[in-house]
């Protein structure tokens, strides 16, 4: 027996695709994994606690080691800067970040404003731009915001582009891609890193095998 791995597991979009990409690797997961509200899934056998967080969080809850490991979208590390390792593009829950607003408008020269669920990686990105930016934050619905004249331009992510196209935006330019990795803190790197070791290996060949 050796001494439990506490995982943080993103709830909503990407847990349905980190939980076959465990059970892929020889992970016996319990049915709680696939119905139930738990918040704290304890699996014994395999010497894992998970938690489960919100995407967001994955990554705060990993820098303060209440967990070793976590699963997070690389939009989350680029805005949150946390103080965590990256092991593994895990390239699960692809997507990228994206400028986009209504078509054949410039932005606004006196003060062009942009919203975005992302200011740190907006700002970053306009300012290496050489642009300055009033950044407006928004928890959801971002395409909204050229919409109703709340903003010039939008930062957001773009999967399908089904939601673009049906609020009539377009895409102006497209800042990165982004894929779910496995990161971890940097302590229990070194304490238990047998057992991190070993998921990194077990994760790493079925990610090589190609496409889940
Ligand atoms: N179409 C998409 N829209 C948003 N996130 C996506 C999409 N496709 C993949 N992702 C990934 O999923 C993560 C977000 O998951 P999810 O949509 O479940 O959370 P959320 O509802 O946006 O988060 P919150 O609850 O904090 O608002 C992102 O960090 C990103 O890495
Ligand atoms: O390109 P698509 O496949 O249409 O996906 C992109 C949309 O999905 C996400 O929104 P989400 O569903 O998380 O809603 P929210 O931003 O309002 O929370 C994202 O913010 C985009 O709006």
């Amino acid at each position: 027996m050796g001494e439990i791995l506490t995982m943080a597991m993103p709830k909503g979009r990407i847990f349905e695709e980190a939980v076959v990409l465990l059970r892929k690797a020889g992970y016996k997961l319990p049915p709680e994994f696939d119905d139930s509200r738990k918040l704290i899934i304890d699996v014994p056998e395999e010497n894992l606690r998970f938690i489960l967080a919100k995407p967001m969080d994955v990554a705060t809850y990993v820098e303060h080691g209440v967990a070793d490991v976590g699963i997070a979208g690389k939009d989350v590390l680029l805005e949150e800067e946390r103080d965590v390792y990256e092991l593994l593009d895990l390239k699960i829950s692809h997507c990228y970040l994206a400028v986009a607003g209504l078509p054949d408008t410039k932005m606004n020269d006196v003060a062009p404003r942009v919203a975005t669920k992302y200011p740190n990686v907006a700002e970053a990105y306009f300012r290496e731009q050489g642009e300055q930016v009033e950044i407006i934050k928004l928890n959801g619905s971002i395409e909204l915001a050229p919409l109703i004249g709340l903003s010039d331009r939008i930062v957001d992510i773009v999967s399908t582009g089904r939601t673009m196209r049906e609020n009539g935006l377009v895409e102006y330019e497209r800042i990165v891609d982004v894929t779910s990795r496995l990161v971890v803190n940097p302590v229990s790197y070194r304490i238990k890193d047998v057992q991190i070791d070993e998921l990194v290996t077990r994760l790493h060949k079925v990610v090589s095998m190609g496409e889940l």
